[in-house]
């Protein structure tokens, strides 16, 4: 049951809240340094809103159509923020000259309206525009909550308070339309107007909520990346692909087979002293975008350290290692690296291992591919090398 409450109490209370919102988003901007554009972006669209309710509400400007128009107009420049923040909270390009110009059009058309009193057809235009806003905030952080691994439900769950907003922006012309007079004004104590209110004030902070978590899974997720990822190359660590590797070999178990590709790149040091250390980044940073793409998506690449690699293709035998192996040298043997204006021949030498029951570990497989690649420098580097499995002894 909805509480009979007084609307400018209503009203008070979602000001205090959108206020206490701009204050903690502008606190967040500051503070955070995270994504800073989007929190100052939902600062301004809680003030926006805010203050559109406050402009409503103040008798001492004497009310009248222009004063409602331009509460009207805040609040639509506010869902155009919202709109704008969603994107650069994934860092993306924002749609914002199409909710600059959607606020400009829409404001301009309104004011001819609000001059000869507050009509339908402008309450239908402003609320209009603003739910549509809304919804396409609320389908643009489905979408950007799907791209990043979150469950359809889950992100439905999510964004129900933009898509709830959307609604509820729209539902108020069509109200005025099917009621005539009869609701009006937001300070109309009518049970549409209190119900309207309550759900406002639920949502405005349900709204806020939603758009700290997206702001906290960019983090989680970065963080998440941190910790999984080299810097330098964007490949696994050490670490997430040994875990990985332990995975692996767990569904050996269930007869999975797996291969491994050690790749180490060919006088390294060399390079460094020549060029320098910053061409030897560079350099590694050409080896993972000249093998990553002889992967598949299930294939996993990792940096062990320094200029040796390890790719892990699970469900493949000493065969397929070998195949990708040799894609990945002669790739790599035919890419140009010039470090300025001095080209260099990058190459690097491969050991290649298979997985099998025996082995109790991934390390035993490492350990065999990584004698296949001692074996392959020695042979005088840019080839590809195996080391075969024992054959168990004879029984005698
Ligand atoms: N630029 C750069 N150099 C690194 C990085 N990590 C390790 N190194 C250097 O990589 C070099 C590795 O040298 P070595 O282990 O002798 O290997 P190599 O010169 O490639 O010799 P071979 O493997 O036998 O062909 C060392 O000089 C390290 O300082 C890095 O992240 N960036």
């Amino acid at each position: 049951m909805i509480p009979n409450t007084d609307p400018i109490t209503m009203i008070a209370a979602l000001v205090t809240v959108f206020g206490v919102a701009a204050v903690v988003w502008l606190l967040v901007a500051g503070g955070l340094r995270e994504s800073p554009w989007a929190c100052l972006c939902l600062a301004a669209a809680n003030a926006l809103l805010g203050g559109s309710f406050v402009l409503h509400d103040l008798p001492s400007l004497g009310g009248g159509a222009l004063q409602a128009w331009w509460s009207d107009a805040l609040g639509l420049a506010a869902f155009a923020l919202v709109r704008i923040a969603v994107p650069l909270v994934a860092e993306r390009r924002p749609p914002w000259r199409l909710s600059a110009l959607a606020v400009v059009v829409v404001s301009t058309l309104a004011t001819q309206w609000a001059e000869g009193g507050i009509s339908i057809g402008q309450k239908a235009l402003l609320y209009g525009t603003m739910g549509v806003m809304s919804l396409l905030a609320g389908r643009d952080a489905f979408l950007l909550l799907r791209a990043r691994g979150l469950r359809a439900r889950l992100s439905v769950l999510l964004v129900t308070p933009l898509l709830v907003l959307g609604l509820l922006l729209l539902a108020r012309p069509l109200e005025a339309f099917l009621a005539p007079g009869q609701t009006g004004d937001l300070n109309g104590g009518s049970g549409f107007n209190i119900v309207w209110l309550w759900s406002a004030l639920v949502i405005a902070l349900a709204l806020n909520g939603t758009l700290a978590f997206l702001l906290l899974l960019k983090l989680m997720l970065e963080i998440q990346r941190l910790t999984q990822r080299d810097p330098l190359t964007d490949a696994m660590n050490r670490r997430a692909l040994s875990e990985a590797m332990d995975a692996e070999h767990e569904r050996q178990r269930r007869g999975h087979r797996y291969g491994l590709v050690l790749l180490d790149m060919d006088r390294f040091k060399q390079l460094n002293d020549t060029l320098g250390h910053a061409a030897g980044d560079a350099a590694l940073q050409t080896l993972v975008s000249v093998v990553q793409p002889c992967l598949r998506e299930v294939d996993l690449l990792g940096r062990l350290g320094g200029e040796e690699f390890c790719a892990l293709l699970p469900d493949t035998d000493i065969a397929g290692a070998a195949l990708v192996a040799e894609r990945m040298r002669v790739l790599l043997a035919a890419q140009s690296f010039a470090w300025n204006g001095q080209s260099w021949a990058l190459t690097a030498s491969f050991g290649i291992a298979e997985s099998s029951p025996d082995d109790p570990s991934a390390a035993e497989v490492l350990r065999r591919a990584d004698q296949a690649l001692y074996r392959a420098k020695g042979q005088g580097r840019n080839v590809v090398q195996a080391v075969e499995l024992e054959s168990p002894a004879p029984s005698t």
